[in-house]
């Protein structure tokens, strides 16, 4: 007979993102916290080539201590580290400790992503089970995705948090936009789609420099951000596992849409930790529109 106490897979995953969602939660004020005095650049590159700072490093090591300190987590994995590190086991988590760090000395927003993964990294998009960020703006908050649903929470300086909206969905009314790479990186097909998206009435530029900024913004009004292919990058510059899969996962269950510019941001396929790739992710009717502008690049 099946232990009737014994939690079913499903019940223990759910517990283990819960489990996840809150220990992010509650060291987000850990993490603001430690921002001040840690604007310094440190020595050496970061996994994908980039300068680190201080507080890049003390967001990952309060992270990893406290993430892979979880029952139920096996693997934690950071943009700051090139490896994997072996926690236990169970679920896979990844976080990109500081989202937009370059923001700390003009002090604008920055984030922190996690996703997690039931598998083995690097992870397929289908095998995320949970996902969430944290934006450290004018007050702190939290936009947690699980079984296609999104909640926002605020998050108070003692780490207690609260819903501040169920059921989050994307407005079917979109306002806002946000492009990132320099405008002459970019493609042809993309700055005409784009050109179209300005020329809009209705829309506005809202482009901050932390794409967690820029995505709370496109989730809040309605519209589109996107981290295109360059001329000088075809991937463009956001990662995979880090940044791509959780955004796209977040955006698709609060009704939005993702894209790498051909397909879901949950259907891309990398085999490598740290791979890129371009990501354009808000409303429906935008996603269509820049997969159509970029397919006639490819046919081209
Ligand atoms: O400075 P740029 O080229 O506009 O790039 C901004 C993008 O780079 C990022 O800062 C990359 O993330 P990290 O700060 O985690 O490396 C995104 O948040 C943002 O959208
Ligand atoms: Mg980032
Ligand atoms: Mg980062």
């Amino acid at each position: 007979m099946p232990d009737r106490s014994a939690p079913s897979d499903a019940e223990s995953i759910s517990a283990t993102v819960d489990a996840v969602f809150d220990v992010v939660a509650q060291s987000a004020p850990d993490v603001r916290e430690g921002l001040p005095g840690r604007r310094a650049t440190i020595e050496g590159e970061n996994p994908s080539g980039e300068t680190q700072k201080q507080a890049d490093v003390y967001a990952d090591e309060l992270f990893e201590s406290r993430l892979g300190a979880l029952d139920g987590v096996g693997t934690y994995a950071s943009e700051e580290q090139p490896e994997p590190i072996d926690v236990g086991s169970g679920l896979s988590v990844c976080v990109d400790p500081l989202d937009g760090s370059s923001n700390l000395e003009p002090n604008a927003a920055m984030g922190t992503i996690v996703a997690i993964y039931d598998g083995d990294l690097p992870a397929t998009g289908d095998q995320l089970v949970g996902a969430a960020y944290v934006l450290y703006g004018a007050t702190t908050t939290m936009m947690a995705a699980q079984e296609s649903r999104v909640t926002e929470y605020v998050i108070h300086p003692d780490g207690q948090y609260q819903v501040i909206q169920e059921e989050v969905t994307i407005p079917e009314d979109p306002s806002v936009y946000g492009f990132g790479g320099r405008v002459p990186n970019w493609v042809d097909e993309f700055a005409d789609f784009a050109a179209g998206v300005e020329s809009d009435p209705s829309m506005k530029l809202r482009y901050g420099g932390a794409m967690i900024g820029d995505v709370n913004q496109v989730l809040t009004y309605g519209g589109i951000f996107a981290y295109p292919t360059l001329e000088t990058a075809a991937e463009g510059k956001l990662r995979v596992q880090f940044e791509g899969y959780p955004v796209g996962y977040i955006v698709e269950s609060a009704g939005g849409a993702s894209s790498d510019g051909s397909q879901s941001l949950l259907d891309v396929e990398k085999d490598d930790l740290h791979a890129r790739t371009p990501v354009y992710v808000g409303n429906r009717e935008f996603v269509d529109d820049v997969e159509a502008a970029l397919a006639d690049r490819e046919q081209a």
